[in-house]
């Protein structure tokens, strides 16, 4: 591995950071002073970055914004928001643009974002090495060289795949000779480094590369938050970090068993040891498991050996392993129907299917349960689109208390949720909920998003209209208002 250039070092240590070596995970990013809850800890620009949606258009090719969106009238692949962005990528895109419009439209659809990422990166390694752009000391290709890649572990299956990307690259650039093994490397690099760009919301809108925060280490309880403004990445302390300590983020969603977090980590090449990871074996069972069968009771099921009957770890009440079965089969035969309504885009029938799958989900599951969760952060997403805010409110008035116990208090996703909730209430003006919830919304969100972005200029506004809107309704004289 190539050792960082020292002008990152500098950068790094003037905002009381620095890398180290962390046995048995290679390098991490360690703090040498104290940070703050929602302070930045690093934050920077991709050396590469593509929407994910790459004909169709749904992002700003620079700045990822999704509206307002014009199409490069040339290769007719990229977007962007207006002449400043287009000006921005100009150098690059001039080189991209003349590789893609010479593709037929068959190899116009072979362009992943993955393989634009990598077209992309070697233009601009090219055009930093003619020095057509500059190169600085956080901006470097130096910086991608000496990304972790695992390139020895991959499997032989997935070598060929890297080694096929390569040649498909090779001929998207045919005027450049490429390096087909190095360039085979540095798939295996975006697979362990690259980062999914998400907008305020989390929703994925596309891929970059960002070599300084790629010095950052896993953990599925971490001490921080990886964001986005626009293209812009934001590390952001969740807790207080003392001087000396490892700064981690997490690299997969966390609400989820042990077992499922390990396997959404397997491409990345370890097994995670946090602290959530050695006691998983106490809180999986709540988080998958079955519910005690009195009502009254919130214990989870243990199962008796051969699965003939399971035993609550609470009060240790019996349930029948026949009738659990029944039960699943049940629900599984009812996903099947309601996805179906799903895929054919008939939200009403999918509503209808997924709320009986609801109801027989909670006879079944523990409260906690991801499942259950999942079942109804649809039923959520159903009623937003069907526009019946009384059920999407009541949906996700659910999901809150699960959120509350698989999330950490400062987790992006809880704040969010009691923005949804919030929003909600207030079209439906249960004004005094709706201020509750923005307000739990605001202390989550200034910490893991800040306070400067239009996301949150927005969340604070409606918060100032709803702590209005109650004064006004509490005044003297207007309490029969409300
Ligand atoms: C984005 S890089 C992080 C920086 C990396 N440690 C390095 O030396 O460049 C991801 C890689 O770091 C290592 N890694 C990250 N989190 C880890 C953890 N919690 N335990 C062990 N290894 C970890 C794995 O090798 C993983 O593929």
């Amino acid at each position: 591995m190539v050792s960082l250039p020292e002008q990152l070092e500098r950068e790094l240590s003037g905002r009381g950071l620095a890398i180290a070596s962390i046995p048995g995970k290679g390098r991490g990013l360690v703090t040498t002073r104290r940070f703050f809850p929602g302070e930045v800890i690093l934050c920077g620009e991709p050396y590469a970055s593509t929407p994910n949606k790459i004909l169709v258009g749904s992002n700003c090719d620079h700045c990822f914004t999704s509206s307002n969106l014009r199409k490069c009238s040339v290769c007719r692949v990229a977007w962007y928001c207006g002449s400043v962005c287009q000006k921005e990528e100009w150098k690059l895109h001039q080189l991209e643009c003349r590789a893609i419009s010479a593709l037929t439209d068959d190899r116009k659809k072979m362009l992943t974002p993955t393989i634009r990422l990598m077209v992309r990166l070697i233009l601009r390694r090219k055009l930093q090495n003619e020095k057509v752009i500059p190169s600085t000391g956080t901006d470097n290709y130096g910086l991608v060289d000496a990304l972790e890649s695992h390139i020895s572990e991959v499997d032989d299956k997935q070598l060929v795949l890297y080694a096929q990307m390569a040649n498909l690259v090779q001929l998207i650039l045919p005027a450049i000779e490429l390096d087909l093994k190095e360039t085979a490397h540095i798939f295996s690099k975006f697979s362990c480094n690259a980062h999914t760009i998400c907008d305020p919301e989390l929703r994925p809108v596309g891929t970059g590369l960002f070599p300084a925060i790629s010095t950052i280490n896993h953990s599925c309880v971490p001490n921080a938050v990886l964001l986005f403004e626009g293209r812009t990445a934001y590390v952001r302390a969740l807790q207080p970090l003392s001087n000396n300590t490892e700064v981690s983020i997490s690299y997969i969603e966390t609400a989820a068993t042990t077992l499922k977090r390990h396997n959404d980590l397997k491409h990345y090449f370890f097994t995670c040891t946090c602290p959530r990871c050695i006691k998983g074996s106490e809180e999986d069972p709540l988080l998958e498991g079955y519910r005690c069968k009195d009502q009254n009771c919130d214990g989870f099921l243990l199962p008796d050996s051969g699965k003939k009957a399971y035993t609550c770890q609470k009060c240790s009440m019996c349930r029948d392993g026949e009738e659990v079965k029944k039960l699943s089969s049940e629900i599984l035969l009812l996903s099947d129907k309601a996805s179906s309504f799903v895929s054919s885009g008939n939200n009403n029938e999918a509503g209808s299917v997924y709320k009986i799958i609801e109801q027989l989900e909670r006879k079944l599951y523990h409260s906690f349960s991801i499942t259950l969760l999942h079942t109804r952060e649809t039923l959520l997403k159903l009623y937003m689109e069907l526009q019946d805010w009384r059920s999407a409110l009541m949906y996700c008035r659910s999901t809150i208390p699960v959120y509350e116990r698989v999330y950490p208090p400062f987790h992006p996703m809880v704040g969010l949720q009691f923005y949804t909730c919030g929003k909600l209430e207030w079209l439906l003006e249960y004004t005094e909920d709706a201020l509750k919830s923005l307000t739990r919304a605001a202390d989550v969100l200034r910490i893991t998003h800040g306070t400067n972005s239009q996301f949150m200029k927005e969340l604070f506004g409606k918060l100032e209209e709803a702590r209005a809107e109650v004064s006004f309704r509490l005044s003297p004289g207007n309490e029969q208002i409300s």
